[in-house]
């Protein structure tokens, strides 16, 4: 069992504490300044606490706050070499908060799928410890990438889920629109998604050749295809991703000069 704490239990570090709670392999203190983020996770985790001390005692700490409050935060931590500090911050390099800690720094872009288990991250910073990993690997999937590939990370499996969840809107929509009810709309579309996801990660195909494999001859999903392939759905997207970079590149200049 690894002992770990979450400072910052909002939307992603909420999902964290229940995520890392949720198998049971974990004992996880959750810290919140907001006394209703601390009641939105107490039936998830082992203890919640307002004392820092006690937050700052496991081997394991996440900081998931703001990333214009993380520097001050960690400033405030008293943390050996002994601990790691995970911190999620987007746009946040690591040598900001080495300066400012103690202990290990390792970054680390997560994303809101932690809560059941099925995450995309990505980290950086120091060697990954056995610990570490088994936390990670609670959550979900992990890859290990170069501090500078981190912004563009960011925007792809840390906002990424925002950008599918508007996709699978739209699917869920048109469905309705040419009438399916919502509620079975929504599990047609959802599932979908998770299905061709799986399809994905599972296959040795390639995502051209799986399209190839949907598309029956003269069939219905060429006729999809085509108006997909004369649009700009894929450069939109694109676009998306590019402008969620630099927005994570954007908030790395205050930290420059550390
Ligand atoms: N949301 C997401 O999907 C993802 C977010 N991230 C990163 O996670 C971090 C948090 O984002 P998000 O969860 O969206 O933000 P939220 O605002 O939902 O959560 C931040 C939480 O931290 C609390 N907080 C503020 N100050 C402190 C403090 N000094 N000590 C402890 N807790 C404090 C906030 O309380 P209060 O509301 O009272 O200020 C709030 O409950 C960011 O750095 C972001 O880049 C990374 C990947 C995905
Ligand atoms: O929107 C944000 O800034 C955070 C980081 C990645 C996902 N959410």
């Amino acid at each position: 069992m690894v002992q770990a704490s979450v400072i910052g239990c909002g939307n992603m570090g909420g999902a964290l504490v229940r995520g890392l709670s949720r198998t049971g392999n974990h004992s996880v203190v959750a810290y919140d300044v907001d006394p209703d983020a601390l009641d939105a996770v107490s039936g998830h985790c082992s203890e919640t606490t307002t004392d820092i001390a006690v937050a700052t005692e496991p081997e394991i700490v996440f900081v998931a706050v703001k990333p214009d409050l993380v520097a001050d935060v960690v400033t405030e931590l008293d943390l050996s070499p002994e601990q790691t500090l995970l911190s999620i911050a987007a746009g946040v390099p690591t040598t900001a908060l080495e300066a400012r800690t103690d202990a290990t720094v390792v970054r680390l872009m997560p994303n809101l799928a932690a809560e059941s288990g099925t995450m995309a991250a990505a980290v950086a910073g120091a060697e990954i410890s056995d610990d570490v990993a088994s936390l990670l690997e609670d959550l979900g999937v992990f890859v290990e990438i170069d501090e500078a590939q981190m912004d563009v990370a960011t925007a792809v499996n840390g906002s990424g889920p925002a950008f599918v969840f508007y996709l699978l809107n739209a699917m869920k929509w048109a469905g309705v629109e040419s009438g399916l009810r919502p509620e079975d709309a929504t599990v047609l579309a959802a599932q979908t998604f998770k299905g061709a996801a799986e399809t994905v990660l599972q296959s040795d195909e390639s995502i051209e050749e799986l399209i190839d494999a949907v598309c029956s001859p003269k069939g219905t999903t060429i006729a999809g295809m085509e108006v997909l392939r004369d649009s700009s759905v894929e450069a939109t997207i694109g676009e998306a991703v590019a402008a969620a970079e630099n927005r994570s590149k954007e908030l790395a200049p205050d930290y420059d000069d550390e």
